[in-house]
């Protein structure tokens, strides 16, 4: 299990936020604003917990041993690999915790995965499995825990769905053909909703981060919170299909910020439960690793800017 990582202890959060934007041009104003909310939990992110559990469901179901190591904070994918080759492991399949295309959800795992299997000595083989947003082990989980939330605030309550938004030049080069990030969240999205038997829904973003001059997804969840109060809305569940665990994108920018925002608002709002431990998505890694192996992306797939010509610097 290839995941994200996140700090578990107060003096861990900005080495760990200092990884995370290594080189990916975050203003520190941003990284400081989100140390607070790390802070603010104790500099204790859910994601590692959360991670520990799924690999603890996981063991009790497949017949090999699970081994998980993350991309930006220990236990380090590297050191897990490193083990891995200690133990005599020669093969295994690599499920990242993220079901869709773009650089952040898929080639950056790639990529990571690549060098942590480079950098040690008689690695094994790391296959990662392939995309699941559309799987129906997780779009049974998601319904199931939509399910739930609608009995919360009522059936009819407006069903939004976030995802971490990204930058649109991430979104247009997301997927062999582009534009895949949308596309994927939307199909995911339209599943659920039809699981729940929901005619309408919407599909909005969070977590923004990156200078304010570049141009991200929008519209922003509490923007859209606002607009549907506007419009008369007065109750909704909250979707986060974007993310496989209630991690600290869904604890602080959902729980916390979203949720003050209907109060403020005098919205009655309810947030769906993510995959995590469902058994249901327990059994969809299970089945994907049944799966014939996949074939992988081609090398442009996710890499923002591919197919496109560079561009040459302006010369006044
Ligand atoms: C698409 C996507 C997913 C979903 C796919 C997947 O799950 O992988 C995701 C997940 C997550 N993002 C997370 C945390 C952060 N993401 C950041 C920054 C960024 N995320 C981006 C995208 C995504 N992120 C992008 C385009 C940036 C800008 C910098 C860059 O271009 O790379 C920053 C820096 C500070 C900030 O600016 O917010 C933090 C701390 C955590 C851990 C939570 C925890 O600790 O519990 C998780 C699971
Ligand atoms: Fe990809």
């Amino acid at each position: 299990m290839v995941s994200f990582g996140g700090p578990e202890r107060p003096e861990d959060v900005l080495p760990f936020l200092e990884n995370v934007v290594r080189g990916r041009g975050v203003p520190r104003e941003r990284l400081l604003e989100v140390e607070a909310h790390y802070q603010g939990f104790g500099g204790v992110s859910p994601i590692n917990q959360q991670c520990r559990e799924l690999v603890s469901a996981l063991e009790k179901v497949v017949d090999v041993p699970v081994y998980w190591g993350n991309r930006n904070w220990h236990p380090y994918l590297a050191d897990t690999v490193r083990q891995m080759a200690a133990d005599g492991v020669r093969h295994a399949a690599a499920f990242a915790t993220a079901a869709t295309s773009s650089y952040s959800s898929c080639r950056q795992y790639i990529e990571d995965i690549a060098r942590a299997t480079a950098e040690v000595p008689d690695a094994p083989r790391l296959v990662k499995l392939r995309h699941f947003y559309d799987h129906p082990g997780f779009i049974a989980a998601m319904a199931d825990h939509t399910w739930g939330a609608l009995a919360e605030v009522g059936a009819d309550a407006r069903l939004v769905f976030t995802a971490h938004s990204v930058p649109l030049s991430m979104a247009a080069a997301s997927g062999p053909g582009g534009g895949a990030y949308e596309a994927e969240l939307r199909a995911a999205s339209a599943l659920v909703a039809k699981a729940v038997g929901a005619d309408d829904f919407d599909l909005v973003w969070q977590s923004r981060s990156g200078p304010p001059q570049v141009p991200w997804l929008e519209p922003d969840v509490c923007d859209h919170l606002e607009k549907l109060r506007r419009e008369g809305t007065e109750a909704v569940v909250l979707v986060p299909i974007g993310f496989v665990s209630d991690h600290m994108e869904v604890k602080y920018d959902l729980d916390t910020e979203a949720a003050a925002k209907a109060d403020e608002l005098g919205m009655l709002l309810a947030r769906a439960g993510t995959a995590g431990t469902h058994p249901r998505f327990v059994s969809m890694i299970k089945e994907l690793m049944a799966e014939p192996e996949p074939v992988p992306c081609p090398a442009t797939c996710c890499v923002i800017g591919s197919g496109r010509p560079a561009r040459t610097p302006a010369t006044g």
